[in-house]
C-alpha cells in the first residue's frame, strides 16, 4: 500500500491501550561499556523499558547520548572483546535474548530487524535489490525459486516502488536515496519481524521525503502489528509519529513519556529543554530561540 499523508492518524488520535497489550521487548537494567580499565566508557547505564505489541517507541537525545549503542545492543550487533553488555533481563516475546562479548560476525536475531540512516551502509553494494530481497524471502518464507519473483514484486509495490522490473535489477547506488530507503524497508519488513529497530531512518533525506518514509513505516508496521523502536535526535518528528518517547542523556534514560503529551508529562528538565528548543510559530516572535547549550549552561539540569 503506497503511503499517503492522509492515511496516517497522528499519534494523539490513536486509541490503542498499549499498557494492556502484550509485551514484545522487555529490557531490564541493560548497560554497555566500551573498552576496559582506565579507558572504560559506560555508554548506556542501566536502561529499563518495555515495548508493547504494535507500539512505536522513540529513543531521543543529543549526539553521543547512547541511543545507537542501546539499539545495537538490543539488535545483537555489538560484538567483540572491546564491548561489555550487562543486563538483568532482555526478552523478545517472552524469550530470553543472549547478548555479551561474543566474537565473530553479528548473528541475525529472529524477530528483530534493523534499518539505518543511510541504506548504502546496510545494503550490499554488489548485489541487486532483487537478490537481497530474495535472500531474505527464501529464508523467511521458504519460497521456491518460482515464487520468489512474485513475492519480491509484491513487497516492492508495498513500499511504493512500482517500477519493479528496474528496481529488482538495480544495485543500491543506481537508485535515489528515497528509493533506497523504501527498498531497505521492504527487505527489513518482508521477514515480518516482531520488532523493527530504525536508527535515524530519515535523517539523510530532505524534510518531505523524510515524512513520506515515516508515513510508510507507520502504515506498514501498523498493518503487520510490528513494534518499532526508532532512534532519532528529532523530538518534534517523534512527538508526531511515536506512541511513547524515551529520552536519553549521558547514557541514562531520564524520561519515558507518552508522545502526544510529552510537553505536559516530561519530568526531567532536559526533556523540557529538548521540546523548548524546537522552533514553533509561537517562538518565531522571540528575539532568540533557547538552545540546549544555553539551558545547560544556565544549570537547567
Ligand atoms: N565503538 C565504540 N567504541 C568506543 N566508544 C564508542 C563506540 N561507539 C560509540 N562510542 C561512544 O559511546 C557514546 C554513545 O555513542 P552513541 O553513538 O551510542 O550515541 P548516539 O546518541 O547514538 O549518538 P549519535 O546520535 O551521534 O549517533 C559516545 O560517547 C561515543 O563516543
Amino acid at each position: 500500500m503506497p503511503a499517503t499523508q492522509a492515511s496516517v492518524a497522528p499519534a494523539s488520535e490513536l486509541e490503542v491501550d498499549f499498557a494492556h497489550a502484550s509485551t514484545v521487548l522487555a529490557v531490564d537494567a541493560l548497560s554497555v561499556t566500551y573498552g576496559s580499565g582506565e579507558s572504560a566508557h559506560r555508554a548506556v547505564d542501566s536502561a529499563t523499558f518495555r515495548i508493547a505489541h504494535g507500539e512505536r517507541v522513540a529513543l531521543v537525545g543529543e549526539s553521543g547520548s547512547g541511543k545507537t549503542t542501546l539499539a545495537l545492543a538490543i539488535a545483537g550487533f555489538l560484538l567483540g572483546d572491546a564491548v561489555t553488555i550487562d543486563y538483568a533481563g532482555l526478552e523478545l516475546g517472552g524469550e530470553p535474548l543472549r547478548r555479551g562479548s561474543v566474537k565473530g560476525l553479528p548473528q541475525k536475531t529472529p524477530g528483530i530487524t534493523m534499518v539505518f540512516q543511510d541504506a548504502m551502509t546496510s545494503l550490499d553494494p554488489v548485489w541487486t535489490i532483487g537478490s537481497q530481497l530474495a535472500a531474505v524471502l527464501r529464508g523467511a518464507e521458504g519460497l521456491r525459486r518460482s515464487q520468489v519473483r512474485e513475492r519480491s514484486e509484491h513487497w516492492l509495490r508495498m513500499v511504493g516502488l512500482h517500477d519493479t522490473e528496474r528496481v529488482l535489477g538495480a544495485r543500491p547506488y543506481e537508485l535515489s536515496g528515497g528509493m533506497r530507503q523504501r527498498a531497505m524497508l521492504a527487505i527489513a519488513l518482508c521477514s515480518r519481524p516482531r520488532l523493527l529497530i530504525a536508527d535515524e531512518p530519515t535523517s539523510a533525506l530532505d524534510a518531505s521525503l523524510a515524512r513520506e518514509i515515516m508515513d510508510l513505516m507507520v502504515d506498514l508496521t501498523e498493518d503487520f502489528g510490528t513494534s518499532v523502536l526508532v532512534v532519532s535526535h528529532d523530538i518534534h518528528l517523534c512527538q508526531e509519529y511515536a506512541d511513547r518517547i524515551l529520552v536519553m542523556l549521558g547514557g541514562v534514560i531520564v524520561d519515558d513519556v507518552p508522545a502526544a503529551e510529552a510537553a505536559a508529562r516530561a519530568t526531567h528538565p532536559y526533556t523540557k529543554g529538548l521540546i523548548e528548543c524546537v522552533p514553533t510559530l509561537e517562538s518565531a516572535g522571540l528575539d532568540e530561540l533557547p538552545t540546549l547549550a544555553g539551558l545547560r549552561e544556565a544549570g537547567a539540569w
